[in-house]
Formats: C-alpha cells, sequence, structure tokens
C-alpha cells in the first residue's frame, strides 16, 4: 500500500501486487477500512493512513506479529485451559496457559530462542525496541543522584540483566557518555550470539549469562532490570533476586527496577494489557506497589524510592539491601 508515495490503489491493483485472489482482496479491503487500518478512497480504491504506515515499519508491525502471531493458539485455548485449571489465577510457569496454548513442553524463551525461530526472535526485538520509544526512564529521573556521583572509572556502573539486544544501556550510554564506570549487558546466550558485529563493544561488554545463576559481577553500583520481573511469578522472581543478592555490596549497591506498578484505582489500559499478556505468556503478572513491597521484602530487600516517570506507566523501584 506505500507503493508510489501511498497513492490510493485498486483492490485489483493490490491484488495484482500481493498475488491474493482480487476477489478475497477486495472482502479483505473492506474489512480493514472499517477496523480502521485503511483509508477509502473510492469504490474498492484504498489509500494508507497513520495505522498501516506505521505496522508497515520494523518495529511497530515486528511488535504486533509478537503480541498476536503465534500467540492467537493461546488465546483460542485460554479457555479450555481455564477449565482445565479449575479457574484458577496462574502462577505455575511450567503449566502457563503458552504452553497449554502452543502444545510445548518449552517456557516462552526456550521456545523463542530455538533454532528456526529467528524470525520470530527477531519480531520480539521489535517489540522491545517500540516499548521504549517513547521517554527513557533517565530523562524523568535525577541520575547522578541515582548513581550516588560516581567517580570510579574502573567500577561497574550498570549492568543490563536481561537487556535484550541492548537498546536501553546503548541509550543510557549516548545519553551519559562520561558518566565514569563500566557498562555490561547480560542476556541469554541466543540473544547475545546474535548481536550485531557493530554493537558497541568497546564501551558496553556484552556477557551471556542465565540470571537464575549466581551474578558473577560483584559490588556494581546498579543491577538494572526492565520488564524482567513481571515476567516469572513470585517463586522464580525471589531466585533471580537472590542470585543478585550476594552480588550487592550494602550501602552502595542498588537493584533498578523499571517495572509497571498498577495503581490501586484507575488502571491506565497499558498496564492491564501488560499483565494479560503476561498471565498469557508466563503465569506472570504486573504488581501493585503492596505487591512489590512483599515481594522484595520477601528476599531482604526494601524500596528506598519509588519514581514516578512522570506519569508513565513503567517506574523506577529504587531497591537497597535491608
Ligand atoms: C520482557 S524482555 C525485557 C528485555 C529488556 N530488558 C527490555 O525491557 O526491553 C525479558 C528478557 O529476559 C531475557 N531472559 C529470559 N530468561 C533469561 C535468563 N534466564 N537469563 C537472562 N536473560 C533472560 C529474554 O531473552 C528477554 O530479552
Amino acid at each position: 500500500m506505500l507503493a508510489d508515495n501511498g497513492s490510493p490503489k485498486s483492490a485489483d491493483k493490490l491484488a495484482e501486487m500481493t498475488g491474493l485472489e482480487p476477489k478475497l482482496m477486495s472482502r479483505w479491503m473492506k474489512h480493514l477500512y472499517t477496523a480502521g487500518f485503511v483509508s477509502e478512497t473510492g469504490p474498492d480504491e484504498y489509500a494508507p493512513n497513520g495505522i498501516s504506515t506505521a505496522l508497515a515499519t520494523r518495529i511497530a508491525g515486528g511488535m504486533t506479529k509478537n503480541c498476536y502471531d503465534f500467540m492467537n493458539h493461546v488465546h483460542a485455548r485460554f479457555p479450555e485451559y481455564m477449565k482445565n485449571t479449575g479457574y484458577k489465577n496462574p502462577t505455575d510457569k511450567d503449566a502457563s496457559p503458552f504452553k497449554y496454548g502452543m502444545g510445548t513442553d518449552l517456557h516462552y524463551w526456550e521456545w523463542i530462542s530455538q533454532p528456526g525461530m529467528e524470525e520470530k526472535l527477531d519480531d520480539f526485538k521489535a517489540h522491545m525496541e517500540f516499548k521504549t520509544l517513547g521517554k527513557k526512564w533517565f530523562q524523568s529521573v535525577d541520575v547522578p543522584q541515582i548513581f550516588d556521583h560516581p567517580t570510579d572509572p574502573s567500577a561497574t556502573l550498570m549492568i543490563d540483566i536481561g537487556g535484550s539486544f541492548g537498546h536501553d544501556i546503548i541509550d543510557f550510554h549516548k545519553a551519559f557518555p562520561d558518566m565514569p564506570g563500566k557498562l555490561v549487558l547480560q542476556e541469554l546466550p541466543a540473544t547475545i550470539n546474535t548481536l550485531p558485529s557493530d554493537f558497541p563493544s568497546q564501551d558496553i561488554e556484552a556477557q551471556a549469562y542465565d540470571f537464575f545463576t549466581p551474578q558473577p559481577i560483584k559490588n556494581a553500583k546498579v543491577y538494572y532490570l526492565h520488564m524482567i520481573l513481571h515476567d516469572w511469578p513470585d517463586e522464580s522472581c525471589r531466585k533471580i533476586l537472590s542470585s543478585i543478592i550476594p552480588a550487592m555490596k550494602k550501602g552502595h549497591s542498588k537493584i533498578l527496577l523499571n517495572e509497571i506498578v498498577i495503581p490501586d484505582t484507575n488502571a491506565s489500559w497499558f498496564s492491564t494489557s501488560v499483565d494479560m499478556l503476561m498471565l498469557l505468556c508466563h503465569s506472570a503478572q504486573e504488581r501493585t506497589e503492596s505487591d512489590w513491597r512483599k515481594l522484595l521484602g520477601s528476599v531482604g530487600l526494601q524500596i528506598s524510592k519509588i519514581w514516578d516517570c512522570e506519569g508513565n506507566p513503567e517506574k523506577i523501584i529504587e531497591v537497597e539491601l535491608v
């Protein structure tokens, strides 16, 4: 649809360009118009609108495919899953709606990291980039205060644990190129092994690491986890946090959780939509402030501050050893 500067095209023309049978294209385009995805410019003639133009980009298109493509199998079988599990709140990562719907024994991350899933992993990567297109967390908090005005270039400034393909830590480095200290991206080997050769390895170290194993980098200033714990039920979150705690230096190290905090009333559609996605993919959840305090307290951590991030649903939760 975007060819020739998005000029209006007949359904027949679109059929010719894509190989669809013209009658099918005509029926389809009428429906896409009623659903708000395209503009109708005449009888059986259409042009892209803002939505179709955005969906044609790698980032918005990949995000949409990641949420709906194979996940439609999970949505379709969810009522059956609920019936079989007695309509209980799913909290078992080994018996998630995803596993049931996809008919797989693999957890979401194992499934999407398999050989042959490169395109789906790329859609996931696009989804992660999409959700950080707006204002970044470090643009709406007092960064020097959080990092306690660092001065030692040989110390580890921040580790982005489960940082996907590095988009957050790369952007942080661009925003604070002169802040002293090392930056590290930690991720599963399937992701680290596919980092582009131009990954800024001189400035940011990339390390293959499973966050259920002991954190190898001790005394870092900040252990940053962006939308990690929301992928896991409480029991798994306790294991992830417990793998970091022995590496932390009391009075120095912090964990920064960049996570949704669901308010007690008037939650946003974004927060509850992501909550439903976490339920389906991982038997996991978004959390309220009291959920966070309870979870963190159960492993000997405490919240020192929650930064509102100018109303963004994703907050910065500053966490220290008790
Ligand atoms: C929801 S994504 C968040 C990615 C990134 N932090 C962001 O917010 O854009 C969760 C990430 O955790 C990574 N992950 C899952 N299991 C992991 C494990 N056991 N060890 C390390 N990373 C893991 C996934 O590969 C994925 O990139």
